[in-house]
C-alpha cells in the first residue's frame, strides 16, 4: 500500500471530511475548470466529463506519480440540472420544483495516477415530501442551500426534506464511499481496513 499523500482535486470541505470518515488522509488541491453543460449533453455525460477535467486539473499540478481524486455531484429534475443557486429567486425556485417530488442526484468520482484513470457514476433516487412556502423561505435563510447542487444538503438541515433515499447517502453529501474505497485499492491507497483502527 501506498505512503504517498492522496490529492483531493476539490475544494469542498465535505468530500475531504467524506474521505477523512474511512480512514484516507489528503492533501487539497485547487483547481478550476468549466462547469457548463454543453448543448445536447446528458446529465450522466455531463458529470463524468467534469470529474475527468477536475481529476486532469489536479493532476497537472502533483509530480508524476501522485494519486488523484476528484468528483462531481450534479441534482437531475426530470432532464434537467439544478446547479447551486445563484440567488435566492434561483434557490427559492429550485426548491419549489423539488417539493413533493423524486428526483436524481448523481455523483461521479475518478481516480488518476499518470496515464492512468478510472471513473464511476454513481446515482441516487431521493423523494422530496411537500414543502411549504414558509418553510423554503426559512430553508433558504439559513444560508444552507448556497453552496450546494439543488440547493439543498441532505447532511443538514435539510435532512428534513427528506422522505426516503434508494441509492449511495454519501454519494448525494459528495462523494460514494463504498465506490471510491474499491477505486482507492486499485490504486494502492488504503482505507481504515489496510491501516487499522484508530
Ligand atoms: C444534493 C447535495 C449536494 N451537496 C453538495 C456536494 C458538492 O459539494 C456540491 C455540488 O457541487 P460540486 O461542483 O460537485 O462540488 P464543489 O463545487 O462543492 O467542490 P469541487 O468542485 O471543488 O469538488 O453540493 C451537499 O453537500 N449535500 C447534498 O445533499
Amino acid at each position: 500500500m501506498s505512503t504517498e499523500p492522496l490529492y483531493l482535486a476539490s475544494a469542498s470541505v465535505r468530500r475531504r471530511e467524506l474521505l477523512a470518515q474511512i480512514g484516507v488522509p489528503c492533501q487539497r488541491l485547487v483547481c478550476s475548470v468549466d462547469e457548463q453543460q454543453l448543448a445536447g449533453e446528458s446529465a450522466e455525460v455531463y458529470v463524468l466529463r467534469v470529474t475527468a477535467d477536475k481529476v486532469q486539473a489536479g493532476l497537472a499540478q502533483v509530480a508524476d506519480g501522485a494519486v488523484v481524486l476528484a468528483a462531481d455531484t450534479a441534482v437531475v429534475l426530470g432532464e434537467q440540472i439544478l446547479g447551486k443557486p445563484v440567488d435566492r429567486q434561483q434557490g427559492l425556485e429550485m426548491l419549489r420544483a423539488l417539493s413533493g417530488r423524486e428526483h436524481r442526484v448523481l455523483t461521479a468520482v475518478a481516480v488518476a495516477q499518470h496515464g492512468r484513470c478510472l471513473s464511476q457514476l454513481v446515482e441516487t433516487r431521493v423523494w422530496f415530501r411537500g414543502l411549504s412556502e414558509a418553510e423554503i423561505e426559512a430553508y433558504w435563510a439559513s444560508g444552507e442551500p448556497r453552496d450546494k447542487a439543488g440547493g439543498y444538503g441532505i447532511q443538514g438541515l435539510g435532512a428534513v426534506f427528506v422522505e426516503r433515499i434508494d441509492g449511495s447517502y454519501s454519494a448525494v453529501v459528495g462523494l460514494p464511499l463504498m465506490e471510491t474505497a474499491q477505486l482507492l485499492a486499485q490504486f494502492g491507497v488504503a482505507c481504515w481496513q489496510q491501516r487499522g483502527l484508530r
